[in-house]
């Protein structure tokens, strides 16, 4: 579900590989002649992966991919909860939802408790995943069984899926490095240096740790694919829309508002979130502040570099 960029990169890797694939659109438009998403333009979505506007079209599929921006997961899944409540929903995207404060997975399982409830994450762009350029991904699932079935499901020849039953660690390192990469590509475009990169990846990265640990997410899952692997990719690559719109709000240039930036609305969750918990969120605080322009680049510099010093 879901005919954007990433919805349309897994149809066409999973159809590739000779999965039977039906790509759900909110909005046809003339998708089914073109074969191609304007999300995904370059990319011809093959004859294998039938592509409609009407969801029963999924007939018996039993897992559903949902690949719709984070923000509008809830409303997804309440709006067609009649054919989605009894499969098994594997949530691709990457945020914290700003009414509840929570992520994908704990979404799906608040919302369709009857439903079996998963995530799909890890450092992946969706033009790699289309072209069939190597890709590792973390899907995350609390039943060890349907893990591993979906696992084997998720799989292709150039797709290598790690499983783990932490979903609450792989949700937030997903959500979190799309706020770090904004910080990161603020520090570039506002000419501040790799330097700075590197410590707001760091400072950031422990940031991600912190509330993670505070939710009960297992540390080992923010060290792998779904924490470091993914904010590694996201804020050293101008592919990431996160760390553009950041480059943007760094350098004082013009924002594309019609493209998905996960990180805004995030960044703000966030910082409730760790407002409501007593848990220090500097820099993803400052994001937020940024994003909402509350503070210029030049305070939120002074910001981060005048809080008190401390142990590593
Ligand atoms: N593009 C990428 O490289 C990757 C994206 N993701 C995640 O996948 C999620 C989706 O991102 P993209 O596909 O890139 O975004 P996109 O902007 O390319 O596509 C989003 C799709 O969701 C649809 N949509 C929006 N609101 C909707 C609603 N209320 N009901 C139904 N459909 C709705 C849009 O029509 C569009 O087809 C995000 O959470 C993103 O972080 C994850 C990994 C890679
Ligand atoms: O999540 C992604 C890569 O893993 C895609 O990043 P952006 O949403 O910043 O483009």
């Amino acid at each position: 579900m879901g005919a954007g960029a990433f919805g349309t990169a897994l149809a066409v890797a999973l159809a590739r590989d000779g999965r039977d694939v039906t790509l759900w659109a909110r909005d046809l438009a003339d998708m089914a002649t073109t074969r191609r998403s304007h999300r995904l333009p370059d990319v011809l979505i093959p004859e294998g992966v039938t592509i409609t506007s009407h969801l029963p079209d999924a007939g018996e599929a039993d897992t559903v991919l949902l690949a719709v921006p984070a923000q509008t997961l809830r409303d997804v899944l309440i709006a067609y909860e009649d054919v989605l409540r009894s499969r098994t929903l594997v949530a691709c995207c990457k945020g914290i939802d700003l009414t509840t404060l929570t992520g994908p997975a704990a979404t799906i399982a608040r919302t369709l408790p009857q439903a079996t409830g998963a995530i799909l994450t890890g450092p992946s762009f969706a033009a790699d995943i289309a072209r069939g350029l190597p890709t590792a991904l973390t899907l995350a699932c609390g039943s060890a069984r349907t893990g591993l079935a979906l696992q084997e499901t998720l799989s292709t020849g150039t797709l290598r899926v790690y499983r783990t039953t932490d979903t609450i660690g792989a949700e937030l390192g997903g959500a979190l490095k799309n706020v770090i990469a904004i910080a990161c590509g603020v520090a570039i475009g506002a000419g501040l240096g790799d330097s700075a990169r590197a410590a707001l990846m760091t400072r950031g990265f422990a940031e991600m740790q912190r509330l993670a640990a505070a939710l009960g997410a297992d540390p080992q899952t923010l060290a792998g694919l779904s924490g470091l692997g993914d904010l590694a990719l996201t804020c050293t690559s101008e592919l990431s829309r996160n760390y553009r719109f950041g480059l943007a709000l760094g350098a004082g240039a013009s924002i594309d508002t019609t493209l998905t930036v996960e990180g805004a609305a995030t960044s703000r969750a966030v910082t409730r979130l760790g407002h409501e918990r007593g848990i220090d969120l500097p820099i993803c605080a400052v994001v937020a502040a940024l994003t909402d322009r509350d503070i210029s680049v030049e305070t939120a510099l002074q910001t981060l570099l005048s809080r008190p010093l401390k142990e590593e």
